[in-house]
């Protein structure tokens, strides 16, 4: 079952949107370490991270197995670990260095080939990276598209409707071969990138957009009124289910 139906639900301010987001990624951990023993999260960049600060707080902290998480991007700036433009720098100064997940469940960018900017190689060897996890029983292939599917995905939308590293009138939203790709001309700065392809999005079990600013609220309503299918946003679907949280800004076009 492939769900391209969006269920939106509109929250009074960023502070509940991110109690949602913490609630519902909480209680998937919880379903998919009780039936599997572990979960798979896919994070993405900027915004999401600070959002995820609920999961900080009680009673999440304490009752989460993190120890059965694995974690990813969905993607990701060839840059130096260190980085400010780094979403794994972003994701560990704020989220994972605060909580006991185990460092070889955390799968960053291969750390030498992004410092050196080898945004291809990069994008190879991340799959790669996949490809070995589904191997070892980690990630398993999705029956339905043959991609791997992840249990859950966080995703974000910037104000062009770009979702990971997937931009309007690149042709990266057209991969199909590859589990991850790579751009060296993103209009959003950095220019180098690798992202997982939209397959490989669409074949996780759970997808959740958050999207939290006014700057969004004009793509948000293209998409969800108009249902413009140039921008790659509008692409988001899943196997279970697909959930756009909004907070009133970014709903204030609908
Ligand atoms: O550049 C990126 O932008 C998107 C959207 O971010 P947002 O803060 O505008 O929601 C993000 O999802 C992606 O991971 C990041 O690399």
């Amino acid at each position: 079952m492939t769900t391209t139906e969006r269920k939106k639900i509109v929250f009074p301010s960023k502070n509940e949107l991110s109690e949602a987001m913490a609630e519902y990624t909480a209680n998937l951990s919880a379903k998919f370490c009780a039936e599997k023993g572990l979960f798979t999260v896919v994070l993405s960049g900027c915004d999401l991270i600070s959002w995820l600060g609920k999961l900080l707080q009680p009673p999440y902290l304490k009752s989460i197995e993190w120890s059965k998480w694995h974690v990813f991007w969905v993607d990701e700036r060839v840059c130096s670990w260190d980085d400010p433009n780094s979403n794994y720098k972003l994701a560990t100064d704020g989220f994972l260095s605060k909580v006991p997940i185990l460092n070889k469940n955390i799968y960053a960018i291969d750390k030498h080939y992004a410092a050196d900017g080898h945004a291809e190689h990069c994008a190879a060897l991340y799959e790669e990276c996949l490809r070995n996890l589904v191997k070892e029983n980690i990630i398993p292939i999705c029956p339905k598209t043959g991609y791997p599917q992840f249990d859950l995905q966080l995703q974000g939308m910037g104000p062009d409707g770009h979702m990971a590293s997937l931009f309007p009138g690149h042709p990266q939203i057209n991969e199909k071969k590859k589990w991850v790709t790579h751009i060296t001309d993103s209009p959003k700065p950095p220019p180098k990138r690798i992202t997982m392809t939209l397959p490989v999005i669409n074949s996780s079990s759970y997808n959740l957009m958050a999207i939290c600013n006014k700057e969004q609220a004009h793509a948000v309503a293209e998409i969800m009124k108009h249902n413009n299918m140039s921008l790659p946003s509008a692409h988001l679907s899943a196997q279970v289910e697909t959930v756009w949280y909004l907070d009133q800004a970014a709903a204030s076009m609908l």
